[in-house]
Parts: C-alpha cells; structure tokens; sequence
C-alpha cells in the first residue's frame, strides 16, 4: 500500500507479516520506530556486528537500537537503509503496553474527533488503562480511549 505520509511524501507501508517474512540471509529488514530498514548488504558491515542484526530479524528493533545509544552517524547510515514504514494498522502489535499508557498519557488532549467522524470498534488491548482501540474509517488515524481520556496513535 502506497500512501502520503506526514510530509506529503509517497510512503510505502509493509504489514508486519510482510516484513516478519524477511528474516534470512537472503533479505534482511529490521523496524525502528515504525519505520522499516533494509539491512541485508549492510550485516557484515555493521560495527556491532551481524549477529546482532540478524536477532532482530523480521521484527521491531527499536529498544535494542536505542540502548545502544547510537551516534548521529549511525543515524544518518540508517536513514539510508529506509524502505518504508510499517502499516499504521499493525503499530498497536508491536508498541509494549507500557508505550501505550505513555501514548494515552502524554498525548491527551490530540485533536481526535470521536463522534465526528465515523469510527468502529477494532478490539481490546491490553494495558489496564486502555479500553477500547478505534479505527477511523475516514481519516486513517485511530485512537485509543478509555472511560476518561482519549489519544491519537
Ligand atoms: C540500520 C540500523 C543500524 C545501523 C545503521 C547501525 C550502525 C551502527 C554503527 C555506525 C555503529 C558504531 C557506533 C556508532 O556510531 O554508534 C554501531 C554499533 C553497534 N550497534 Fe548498530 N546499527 C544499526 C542497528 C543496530 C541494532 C538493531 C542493534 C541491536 C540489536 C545494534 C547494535 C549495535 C551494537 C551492540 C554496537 C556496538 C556498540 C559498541 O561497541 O559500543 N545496531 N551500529
């Protein structure tokens, strides 16, 4: 699925099973923060070293980048290993609990229009303060709500 992003660009958005299936020698992506990097001719390279790449195989890399505490020349490497991003559908499968209490928390007060646009009920998750998970139809954000607050993912 191809789609503008935040800055208007094209994005390209991989679902997670998509990118679970790349966890080979062959071919080789890894996420951080919900943006998808090809690493496959970047593994014997890597200054870490490979082995560490290919444990995050197909999945989401973002703690174990960050504890290391990259450089901003690391950074600048990995901006140009970016392929796409992971589809805003699959976010919630990969953020911890803990991420989204820190969403409903800090982000209380975003500009969801519950109520003004149409919306459905797309499931359960599971952090004690968060009820229901809602999926704008319209607008393809979705937001997650509980009886008191409410907050945009
Ligand atoms: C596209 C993704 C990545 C790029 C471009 C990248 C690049 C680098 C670079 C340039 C270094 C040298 C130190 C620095 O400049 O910070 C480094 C070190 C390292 N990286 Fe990565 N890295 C990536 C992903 C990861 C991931 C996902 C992990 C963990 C699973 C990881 C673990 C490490 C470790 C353990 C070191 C060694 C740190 C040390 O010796 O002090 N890297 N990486």
């Amino acid at each position: 699925m191809e789609d503008k992003g935040e800055d208007g660009h094209t994005v390209k958005y991989y679902r997670l099973s998509e990118i679970e299936e790349r966890n080979s020698f062959k071919s080789t992506w890894i996420i951080i923060n919900h943006k998808v990097y090809d690493v496959t001719t970047f593994l014997e390279e890597h200054p870490g070293g490979e082995e560490v790449l290919r444990e995050q195989a197909g999945g989401d890399a973002t703690e174990s980048f960050e504890d290391v505490g990259h450089s901003s020349d690391a950074r600048e490497m990995a901006a140009n290993m970016v392929i796409g991003e992971l589809h805003p559908d699959d976010r919630l499968k990969i953020d911890k609990p803990s991420m989204v209490d820190k969403l409903v928390d800090h982000r209380f007060g975003c500009s969801c229009r519950h109520g003004d646009v149409p919306n459905v009920h797309v499931g359960e998750v599971t952090a004690p303060s968060v009820r229901h998970l809602c999926k704008s139809n319209v607008n393809q954000f979705n937001w997650l709500q509980n009886d008191s607050y409410r907050a945009c993912v």
